[in-house]
C-alpha cells in the first residue's frame, strides 16, 4: 500500500489532475465526506487528509509514504528525512512583506529602528531580515496575518500573496517579494527503498504530468 498525504482545499484540488494522469482516481470527495483516509481506484494507493502544515511531518515519520506541500511549509518544517524529487509547479504564489498603505516602510528600514513583524513564516522572515541587516521582533501567528498591521499588533507582515486581492481588501501594500512558492512532492526515504517499484511509477507519472509546469 502506498499512502499519499494531502491537505484539503487547493493542494487536494490541484493534485487531483496529476493523480488522474497517473491513473489514480480518488473515490470520495473530501468536501462531502468526513473520512480522513480516502480510497482510490487502485487497491495499492490511498490518500490521507492532514493539515497543510502537517504534511511534511507525516511523510518524515512514515505516516505517509509521500505528500504534496508548499515550499513555504517545507522551509518552515525543515527538510530532514525528506527526499524532494519534484517541483510540481502547482499552488503558485509568493512570500512577501506587506504593510499598511500609510506606513513608510522604506524609511523604517533605512532608519534602522526595530520592525515588528507578524507572520506564520518565522524562519523565512528571520532569514530574510537578517540578510538585509534589519532588526526585527517576530510575532508568531497561525492565520489572519493581514489583521496584525490594522490593529497595531505589528508594523509589517510576512505572508503569502497570489492575486494581491487579500492585501488590497485590507488596505495593505506589498513592499518586498521574498521568494516564489510552488508545491513540492516530498517522499519518505525509507519508503522509497522498501516500495521502490510502485513509488517510482507514481513519482515518474507525477513528473510527466507536471513537465509543462516547470518549463
Ligand atoms: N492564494 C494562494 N494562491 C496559491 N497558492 C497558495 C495560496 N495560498 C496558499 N497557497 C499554497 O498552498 C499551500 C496550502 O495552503 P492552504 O491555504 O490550503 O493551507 P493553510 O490553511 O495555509 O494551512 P494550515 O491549515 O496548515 O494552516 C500553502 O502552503 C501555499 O504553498
Ligand atoms: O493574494 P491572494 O490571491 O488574495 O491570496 C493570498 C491569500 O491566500 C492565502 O489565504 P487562503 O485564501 O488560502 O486562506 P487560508 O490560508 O486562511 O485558508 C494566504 O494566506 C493569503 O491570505
Amino acid at each position: 500500500m502506498i499512502t499519499l498525504a494531502l491537505s484539503k482545499g487547493r493542494i487536494f484540488d490541484e493534485t487531483m489532475p496529476l493523480l488522474e494522469a497517473a491513473g489514480v482516481r480518488v473515490l470520495e470527495d473530501p468536501e462531502k465526506s468526513r473520512k480522513l483516509i480516502l480510497p482510490t481506484n487502485r487497491d495499492n494507493v490511498r490518500v490521507v487528509l492532514v493539515r497543510a502544515t502537517d504534511v511534511p511531518t507525516y511523510v518524515q515519520y512514515g505516516g505517509a509514504d509521500l505528500g504534496v506541500t508548499g515550499l513555504d511549509t517545507l522551509i518552515e518544517h525543515g527538510s530532514q528525512g525528506l527526499y524532494q524529487p519534484l517541483d510540481l509547479g502547482i499552488a503558485r504564489c509568493r512570500v512577501s512583506v506587506a504593510v499598511r498603505s500609510d506606513f513608510d516602510y522604506a524609511n523604517a528600514v533605512r532608519q534602522g529602528s526595530r520592525l515588528r513583524v507578524a507572520t506564520k513564516y518565522v524562519s523565512i522572515a528571520r532569514e530574510f531580515f537578517a540578510a538585509k541587516g534589519v532588526h526585527v521582533d517576530l510575532i508568531k501567528l497561525y492565520g489572519s496575518m493581514e489583521l496584525a498591521p490594522l490593529t497595531g499588533l505589528a508594523d509589517a507582515i510576512v505572508d503569502l500573496v497570489s492575486t494581491g486581492g487579500t492585501l488590497k481588501a485590507n488596505q495593505l501594500v506589498e513592499v518586498e517579494r521574498i521568494m516564489d512558492i510552488s508545491s513540492r512532492l516530498v517522499v519518505n526515504q525509507a519508503a522509497l527503498k522498501l516500495k521502490q517499484a510502485p513509488m517510482r511509477e507514481l513519482i515518474d507519472a507525477f513528473a510527466r504530468a507536471t513537465e509543462g509546469n516547470r518549463a
